[in-house]
């Protein structure tokens, strides 16, 4: 179960460093593991690709049965009722209206005899990750492939994991409300390394985003330069900073929602009081006990939860900037007064009422986030992740006389005469 950590005579390292997400990706089993699976499916293709397959999700499938059919889209609708789609057609409209405002523009300059500019273009291929291990996400299939369509993303192929009833239907419906029509019924690591290098039946994509467990994070790590990645994205995370107003239901019910999305997971409280520290703990018992999934959960709680007891603000913020969670919530008062020192988090929810879970499904902004530390450098996914830019450039011949002296003498500078010598020769 979780536990009770006082700080308030010295912050202990050990005991932060013990719950730094970051380790998660140190762990040498785990990647020897996504090591061999990628050599394997990158040797052995779709042979390798279709025996993890079995041996993981335990389906059997060969070159005729890994693709969806558009008959299993549509027999996914007769199982999913009218208030899904209601639902999901918000989530979109609200997805879609974020991301658009993420959209970029072409712009060129010009001046004397010169233009320059950046021409921007859509990524052509991209595949994105469902995850569909322990719990199915058709709310990831909007958030990945939102942005990609908003962006004008050529070819979307979208694999996720099934079980032996085929891949969940609300994740076929809402691939389908959207357009995508490109999917395979794999997962994990060796899903990934199909994508970047193909097999027979997967042709191979120019970039992979998209969150999933610890092995389909290393995957994506791991083959970063065979392929563009968006981000590290694995197992779900939450920071909750609470004052001694939090009301210790919501922290504890937003804390659960996180650990049980994975064993990983990671669901940690900061908060000033000793007084909300102890509630928070006797909430999350009693809550655990009307939900589902109590074995995740409280493997998550034990190995990646705390509750951890500050003397101050500046103490929870410190401990927060430094763990840099997917999910910061600030369940205190005045919180936008401290917005500005918050450097590292995925995404910030302030106040008692946005709660993470609002943000998963059906607000706008993208659920697809930096975790294990990384959120230090890497952004939400966004429509930037699916574009590229060109640089443009016009030089007239007067502007190029103009400019000549410079460019020779800098190419000299580098001992690069036979760039010096490409001026030159136009004069
Ligand atoms: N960071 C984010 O933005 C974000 C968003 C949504 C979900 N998530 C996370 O996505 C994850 C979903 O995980 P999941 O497991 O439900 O689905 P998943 O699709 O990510 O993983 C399932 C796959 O993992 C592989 N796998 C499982 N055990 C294995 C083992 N022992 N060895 C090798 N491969 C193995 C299998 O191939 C299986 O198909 C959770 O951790 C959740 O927290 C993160
Ligand atoms: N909390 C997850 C991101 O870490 C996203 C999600 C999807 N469905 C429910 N939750
Ligand atoms: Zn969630």
């Amino acid at each position: 179960m979780i536990e009770i950590f006082d700080f308030r005579k010295g912050i202990d390292d050990g005991i932060l460093q013990k719950l730094h997400n970051r380790s998660k990706l140190e762990n040498r089993e785990i990647a020897k593991k996504v090591e061999e699976i990628i050599s394997n499916v990158r040797e052995r293709k779709d042979k390798a690709l279709f025996e993890y397959t079995y041996m993981f999700d335990g389906i059997n499938l060969d070159k005729s049965t890994v693709k969806v059919t558009k008959e299993e889209i549509k027999n996914a609708y007769k199982e999913v009722g009218e208030e899904f789609l209601k639902a999901i057609d918000k989530a979109i409209k609200n997805i879609t209206e974020f991301h658009e405002k993420q959209k970029q523009s072409t712009w060129m300059d010009f001046k004397e005899g010169i233009i320059y500019g950046q021409i921007i273009r859509p990524l052509s291929q991209v595949g994105i990750y469902v995850p569909g291990g322990t719990a199915a996400y058709p709310s990831s299939v909007l958030m990945n492939g939102i942005p990609a369509k908003v962006a004008g993303v050529e070819r979307i192929v979208m694999v996720s994991p099934a079980s032996k009833k085929g891949i969940n239907p609300y994740v076929l419906v809402a691939a389908d409300r959207i357009g995508i029509n490109e999917i395979y019924r794999v997962g994990g690591a060796q899903a990934v390394a199909a994508l970047a290098f193909s097999t027979e039946s997967i042709p191979k994509v120019d970039k992979i985003v998209g969150p999933g467990n610890i092995f389909v994070a290393m995957a994506k790590r791991a083959l970063y330069g065979h392929v563009d990645i968006d981000m590290v994205a694995g197992p779900s995370e939450v920071l909750v900073i609470a004052d001694e107003a939090a009301n210790p239901k919501y922290v504890a019910a937003d804390l659960l929602s996180q650990a049980e999305h994975d064993i990983m997971a990671s669901s940690i409280l900061v908060t000033t009081s000793l007084k909300v520290a102890q509630q928070v703990k006797t909430e999350i018992e009693r809550q655990m006990e009307y939900l589902g999934r109590k074995e995740i959960i409280e493997k998550s709680l034990k190995n990646f939860g705390a509750i951890i007891v500050v003397n101050d603000l500046q103490e929870a913020i410190g401990i927060a900037n430094d763990i840099a969670p997917e999910h910061l919530e600030l369940n205190i008062s005045n919180a936008f007064e401290i917005i500005g020192e918050i450097k590292n988090a995925g995404a910030v929810f302030v106040g008692e009422y946005s709660p993470e879970p609002l943000g998963d499904y059906l607000a706008g902004p993208n659920h697809v986030l930096p975790t294990s530390g990384t959120a230090r450098f890497f952004s939400p996914l966004s429509v930037t992740d699916f574009i590229k830019k060109m640089n443009i450039l016009y030089y007239s011949k007067d502007s190029l006389r103009e400019a000549k002296e410079d460019v020779i003498t800098l190419a000299n500078s580098e001992g690069l005469t036979a760039h010096a010598n490409s001026i030159k020769v136009r004069f």
